[in-house]
């Protein structure tokens, strides 16, 4: 039975551990996690049965895999302290933070086999989006339970360059921002125009809903529905003329750019 430990139980490894744990087929008696946080720990335990442990140490004991879901700033730190066991036992090391590079934690784990993924938060409702890259030591049967692992939340998507992570991370990893930043606005718009805030928050969020099921369903992509919505001389016309007019475009092209720089960035400040 493959033992999973994680490092750091905040918001994306609960996710995760969530998805596993509804999904069925990975019993909490086999998941390890590891987090300074008391409160963190007895959340973890009353919530999903799985094993708490005060020291990483103890988590990664006897882990086949070991998923690393501290922040990017501690990640050297941690890893390092837990090296002498790594490096004799070579567990797959997933990492799942933002713009840390696998050279980085092939070197501060002394792990080989090393998968670097970007998840996103609706992983806590299994409709997550992950991209990984794994290094060549990485076997077909590691590369599987890492997808597996990942697929118990969601979607996954290998791809074939490190730097599309950072892409990747653009896209997804901050994405679901993106679209909460959208309806924040949209919100507001519907206020303005006289309706009350409960209102517009609850057409807006069925909105965003029923765009998210069509476009995912549709044989067509989001141009072609876009323009089925679109009314020659109608309303929608004047709205999307006003978007593309203010530079929506380019000014998604930009903020994700600002997004994937930040992601290499980070990658060559906390690198070696
Ligand atoms: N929040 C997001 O949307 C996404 C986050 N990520 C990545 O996931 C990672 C975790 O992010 P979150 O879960 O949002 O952060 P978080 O702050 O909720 O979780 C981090 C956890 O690590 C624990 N921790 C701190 N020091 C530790 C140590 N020495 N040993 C073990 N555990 C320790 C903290 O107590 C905390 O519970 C980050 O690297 C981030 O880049 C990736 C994709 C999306
Ligand atoms: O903002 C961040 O750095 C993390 C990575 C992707 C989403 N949240």
């Amino acid at each position: 039975m493959t033992q999973i430990a994680f490092i750091g139980g905040g918001n994306m490894a609960t996710s995760i551990i969530g998805g596993l744990i509804r999904q069925g087929d990975t019993k909490a008696s086999l998941i390890h996690v590891a987090d300074p946080n008391a409160g963190q720990r007895q959340a973890l335990q009353k919530d999903f049965g799985v094993q708490v442990h005060e020291d990483n140490q103890e988590a990664i004991a006897k882990a086949d895999v070991v998923i690393m879901a501290v922040k990017p700033q501690v990640m050297k730190t941690v890893l390092e302290t837990l090296q002498a066991t790594l490096s004799k036992r070579q567990p797959l090391l997933i990492s799942i933070a933002a713009g840390i590079n696998v050279a980085s934690l092939q070197s501060w784990s002394g792990c080989k086999a090393v998968v670097r993924c970007m998840p996103n938060t609706p992983a806590l409702l299994s409709l997550g989006a992950t991209g990984l890259f794994g290094s060549k030591e990485v076997s077909i049967d590691q590369r599987n339970m890492a997808d597996a692992l990942l697929r118990a939340v969601g979607l996954t998507v290998w791809v074939k360059t490190e730097a599309e992570i950072d892409a990747v991370t653009a896209v997804s990893g901050s994405g679901p921002a993106y679209f909460f930043l959208l309806m924040e606005a949209m919100i507001e718009a519907g206020q303005q125009l006289g309706l009350s805030e409960q209102t517009a928050t609850k057409l807006t969020l069925q909105t965003a809903l029923g765009a998210g099921q069509m476009a995912l369903n549709s044989d067509v992509g989001p141009a072609e529905l876009r323009r089925r919505v679109t009314s020659p001389g109608g309303t929608t016309e004047q709205a999307i003329g006003r978007f593309e007019d203010a530079g929506l475009r380019q000014i998604v092209a930009t903020a994700l750019k600002a997004a994937s720089d930040r992601a290499a960035e980070l990658s060559r400040q906390l690198a070696d």
